[in-house]
């Protein structure tokens, strides 16, 4: 039992607890989780915020010598997106190690490497003796892959966050397939929108203006132009994916069911289709709301239209949300710092094209940067056969422990404050 419990052992253990959506098993991972974290003589808890008790948080705490500094928070989520065991080339919670290191599982690059990595930081510099100045926090939040809403959107709202006094967040970033490490200082924001069209039914072989079916085609044709124009803009080479809006056509919803199928010489009085979109923290909300109520879904036409919008876009100041990566933020030069420090390299800062907790700590003006240390590593979140190098795994420990943030950090920054 002894010889098994290693870093990599520890890794594969919580891999192998299945936290993948629709029925994540939170309370396992909690409890496997907690146990740690006593070991390591951390204080825990676990909140919850939904009624019936079935979204927990787990939060850890070291203490630092100076509780009365503003905390650091390592943040990464529970759950991860479903994967198809039939698609995989080793079932999805096994964790199994190849004979050339790489550890397959659901979650293994998102995010549960960084999870377990926080936890062999601390083991490490225990060991050392170190203890932080700064008080800090480490948390585990529920449904990130669902939106949020009953995890860190909750969290972050509540008195328990407010009395961490938390000044510096670290959250996921994504994989690098050089050699250089990527940092996010910025997410993009999802909206869901929904557009509807209604008309008069008629018989499949009449030409007539303003069936449901032409309206909807019509705003398809005008979100298309829109999606090419920002894509363009990529394809100009004047902006990366994650910096323009990006639109995604996910499903078209028309037709009259019949027991073969579709009814075919209808046309339906009803038609509807969605889109995922990505805003940047540039971008501008009202600028797309005009256009969508104005182009993609004109009263004009019989369309209507709903956007569900998840999360914010600026800060509670008003401001863009994302975080400096210049000298005007002290934990930005800390970060790069504790990187090169030990040698590592940090590509150009990033917005992340996808979505994380991130945001509603950046809402909240607190500055987070997204960061999870997987260089030379393909890109394999949401995908078949997620795996991570276990050689690339340790190293993110080594980076962690070496961290200046606690080494350094603390007292650079107090003296900055
Ligand atoms: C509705 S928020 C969804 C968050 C999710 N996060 C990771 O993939 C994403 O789709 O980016
Ligand atoms: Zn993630
Ligand atoms: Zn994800």
């Amino acid at each position: 039992q002894q010889q098994q419990d290693t870093p990599i052992t520890r890794f594969q253990r919580y891999l192998q607890i299945n936290t993948a959506h629709p029925n994540p098993d939170y309370s396992s991972a909690i409890s496997f989780l907690k146990t740690q974290a006593e070991a390591l003589n951390l204080q825990v808890q676990t909140l919850h915020f939904t009624p019936n008790k079935d979204k927990p948080i787990l939060l850890l705490t070291w203490l630092g010598s100076n509780p009365s500094l503003p905390s650091l928070l390592f943040n990464s989520h529970l759950d991860s997106v479903p994967a198809e065991p039939s698609k995989w080339s080793q079932p999805p919670f096994s964790a199994v190690r190849s004979s050339d290191g790489l550890i397959y599982a659901r979650g293994a690059q998102d995010d549960k490497c960084i999870a377990i990595q926080y936890l062999e930081a601390i083991r490490n510099l225990k060991a050392n003796h170190f203890s932080p100045v700064r008080t800090v926090h480490v948390s585990y939040v529920p449904d990130e892959e669902i939106g949020g809403s009953d995890g860190a959107a909750k969290f972050v709202g509540s008195k328990e966050f407010e009395d961490l006094n938390v000044g510096f967040v670290l959250d996921e970033g994504q994989a690098s397939p050089g050699d250089e490490f990527r940092v996010f200082y910025a997410d993009r924001t999802p909206w869901n929108v929904i557009i509807q069209s209604k008309g008069t039914p008629g018989h499949g072989s009449r030409l007539y203006d303003n069936s449901a079916m032409e309206n909807l085609m019509k705003s398809i044709e005008v979100v298309s132009r829109f999606r090419e124009s920002q894509f363009d803009v990529v394809k100009a080479g004047k902006a990366a994916f994650s910096e323009v809006i990006s639109v995604s056509p996910v499903y078209v919803k028309a037709g009259i069911p019949s027991p073969t199928g579709f009814v075919m010489n209808m046309q339906p009085s009803e038609a509807e289709a969605g889109f995922n979109l990505r805003l940047p923290p540039t971008a501008d909300p009202d600028f797309l709301r005009r256009r969508i109520a104005e182009e993609w879904a004109p009263e004009t036409r019989n369309m209507t239209y709903q956007i569900k919008e998840n999360g914010p876009i600026r800060d509670c100041k008003g401001r863009p949300l994302l975080t400096p990566t210049n000298n005007s933020n002290p934990w930005w030069s800390v970060f790069q710092q504790a990187i090169t420090a030990v040698g590592g390299k940090l590509a150009k800062p990033e917005i992340l094209a996808s979505t994380t907790d991130a945001r509603f700590i950046r809402q909240l003006g607190i500055p987070a940067l997204g960061f999870s240390p997987m260089a030379n590593t393909p890109i394999l979140l949401h995908e078949h056969d997620e795996f991570l190098k276990d050689t690339v795994y340790l190293k993110g420990i080594e980076w962690r422990w070496n961290h200046e943030f606690l080494f350094r950090g603390p007292w650079l920054i107090s003296i900055i404050l």
